[in-house]
């Protein structure tokens, strides 16, 4: 049985919706961001927080469980620099209840959900996980705060980690049933279907004098499908015992610009954008597109799912 902390938000339950599948899955969510209408009913669902320690013994010994994949965190960039105490408690502090619970109850198996910001401003064409960490803001930090504890912790106490280093998750199930939902949306592809929904007035392009070809910030848009394979199989070599703790990219290899999505969009939806061009937006690189050598190599994944199967599920998604 496996246990998916942050199963009700957005990449977690399209997680869920895949591992239900092949494995009993019981979802702690304290929905916070998340939604319970995005968990799969095949999924045991428990309401409650990951830093409530009592919540977490209950379930360590109410359930059989054999790993826990972790989502749970605030991950809003700019929310972290006002409020950072918000991100080093929930990302850092409460996820140190979690591991420690876990390992508590001898269990020793765990996948965590990092990002791109870990590496704050590359200097490289293609990130690969070599590349120096140097996170530009307290979200940024928070995810790798985790990642240096679970090497830490793997080293002293025979913890078995994946951490997997999203780029720009994106995307919806291909059922149409669940997809991304944020509030506030921040994120640059529901907005601007959001907009040719009429649900937005415009689109505020955040930057045009960057050091990219079209002077806009190049992204890597990973499939939420894609991602999900990703974790299970994971999952599924440390479970087989094949994958010794280690951190990998999670992207296409491909970069696009914001320009270029917004163009993406009008094409598959067939409706023309409002565009406003407006002042950078602090904290952004101009360009992270990631090396995904590492996990085609270590388990064969590669995305399989492009900007137009991106774009296609998603308006598919926010249509309905
Ligand atoms: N969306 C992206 O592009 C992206 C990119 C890189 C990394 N990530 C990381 O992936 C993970 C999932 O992101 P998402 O976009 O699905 O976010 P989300 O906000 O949709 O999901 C997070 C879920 O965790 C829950 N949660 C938060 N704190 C909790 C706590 N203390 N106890 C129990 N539940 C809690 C929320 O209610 C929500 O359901 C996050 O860790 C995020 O930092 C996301
Ligand atoms: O209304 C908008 C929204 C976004 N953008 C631009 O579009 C690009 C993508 O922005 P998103 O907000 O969609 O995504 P980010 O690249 O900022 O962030 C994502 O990748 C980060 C890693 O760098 C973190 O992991 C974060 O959690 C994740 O959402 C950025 O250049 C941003 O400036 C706009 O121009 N207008």
């Amino acid at each position: 049985m496996i246990l998916v902390v942050g199963g009700a938000g957005y990449i977690g339950s399209h997680v869920v919706k895949e591992l239900v599948q092949q494995e009993e899955v019981v979802v702690l969510d304290n929905l916070s961001t998340g939604f319970i209408s995005l968990i799969d009913s095949k999924a045991h669902f428990i309401q409650g927080d990951m830093g409530d320690e009592s919540v977490l013994n209950n379930i360590f010994s109410n359930y059989d469980i054999d790993a826990v994949m972790h989502f749970a965190a605030n991950s809003l960039v700019g929310e972290s620099v006002q409020d950072p105490y918000k991100y080093y408690y929930n990302n850092v502090a409460s996820t140190l209840v979690l591991i420690k619970t876990m390992l508590k109850f001898g269990i020793n198996k765990f996948i965590f959900s990092s990002t791109a910001a870990t590496y704050g401003i590359p200097n490289v064409e293609l990130i690969s996980e070599e590349e120096p960490t140097n996170p530009i803001n307290p979200y940024g930090r928070s995810k790798l705060m985790v990642e240096d504890i679970l090497r830490d912790f793997s080293n002293a106490y025979n913890l078995n980690f994946v951490a997997l280093r999203y780029f720009n998750a994106a995307g919806a199930h291909k059922s149409g049933d669940i997809g991304e939902s944020h509030d506030p949306e921040t994120h640059l592809i529901p907005i601007i279907l959001q907009h040719l929904l009429g649900e937005r007035e415009n689109i505020s392009v955040f930057g045009t004098d960057y050091e990219t070809p079209d002077g806009t910030c190049i992204r890597d848009y990973v499939h939420v499908t894609d991602i999900a394979r990703a974790h299970i199989l994971s999952l599924k070599a440390l479970m087989r015992g094949e994958l010794k703790s280690t951190i990998f990219n999670l992207g296409n290899g491909k970069g696009y610009s914001v320009s270029e999505v917004i163009k993406a969009c009008e094409v598959i939806t067939g409706r023309d954008a409002k565009i406003v061009y407006a002042d950078r937006r602090s904290g952004d690189p101009a360009k992270l597109v990631a090396s995904p050598d590492k996990i085609k190599k270590e388990l064969g994944w590669v995305a399989d799912l492009d900007l137009t199967h991106i774009v296609r599920s998603a308006w598919d998604w926010h249509n309905k």
